[in-house]
């Protein structure tokens, strides 16, 4: 059972280790001794091609799968046991237009890991809700069917949902895939105000843009490799995604990054 307590960590102290960590869903092997260590603090962006290994990645970091060799730890546990003090935001979900759910009752699904039972809130839920769609600048929507926002307005409410359970962790699977570019930063600058206190992993296909924002960028194709963002150059995105990549610029911003099928 886990604890329904955890101290925020320190500064700097570990917060997500991997270490030789091997996995495979069938024969050919995903993901294949990674080494990661994040600090809490620090905002990790995950890049690398497609079927890299992110998400399967980021689901072992969750405890959703086990890793065949290697170990994991979260805060200092097993992650199935640190789960919930993790903020997940998944990977661009769709809802039909007329599903019977209000932003508010999605948000308030993330208190379930606080011992919340289903259908059965408390005002202390309700004022958390409230809370977390204002910090994300949703409030307004509170009211709304969750099938009739659109994609930058529901990936801010998955976001109210990850932080409505007030975790030390936030976990985002490429949180702005679906949505523009104007939108994507207006995210990012969000999750730039949420790093101040919490630690942020966030996989991404646009390298160049997240290293505008993060610390630091893990490398991910099967094997794990670390970069400061310093190093992060068109020579570099070259030799992680191979040449079937196509940069474009824009606007006087960084280079944006798209894959010619
Ligand atoms: N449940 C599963 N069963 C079998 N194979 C899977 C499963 N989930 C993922 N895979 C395979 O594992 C590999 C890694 O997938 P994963 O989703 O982790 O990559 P990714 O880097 O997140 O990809 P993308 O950037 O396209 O989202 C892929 O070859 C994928 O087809």
């Amino acid at each position: 059972m886990a604890p329904s307590r955890h101290p925020r960590p320190a500064r700097g102290a570990p917060v997500i280790g991997l270490d030789g960590v091997s996995f495979s869903y069938g024969e050919a092997p995903v993901l294949e001794r990674v080494d990661l260590e994040i600090l809490a603090g620090e905002f990790v962006g995950l890049v690398g091609p497609n079927a890299g290994g992110k998400s399967t990645l980021l689901k072992l970091v969750l405890g959703l799968l086990e890793p065949q060799q290697g170990r994991i730890h979260v805060l200092g546990r097993a992650p199935h046991h640190a789960v919930r003090w993790i903020g997940y935001v998944p990977q661009f979900p769709t809802f039909p237009r007329d599903f019977p759910i209000s932003v508010a009752q999605v948000v308030l699904m993330g208190r379930l890991g606080r011992g919340t039972g289903i259908g059965w809130h408390r005002a202390s839920d309700r004022a958390a809700t409230r809370t977390a769609l204002a910090e994300v600048e949703a409030l307004d929507l509170a009211e709304r069917r969750i099938g009739t926002l659109s994609g930058g307005q529901l990936q801010r409410v998955l976001l109210a949902r990850a932080l409505v359970s007030e975790p030390h962790i936030l976990i985002l699977d490429e949180p702005t895939a679906n949505i523009d570019q104007r939108r994507e930063s207006d995210i990012f600058d969000l999750l730039a105000r949420l790093n101040e206190r919490l630690t942020i992993l966030v996989v991404s296909h646009d390298i160049a843009f997240i290293s505008g924002y993060v610390d630091r960028v893990a490398c991910l194709n099967r094997t794990l490799m670390c970069h400061s963002t310093a190093s992060v150059d068109a020579d570099f995105i070259h030799q992680l995604y191979g040449p079937n990549i196509r940069q474009v610029a824009h606007g006087g911003e960084p280079l944006e990054l798209r894959h010619e099928h």
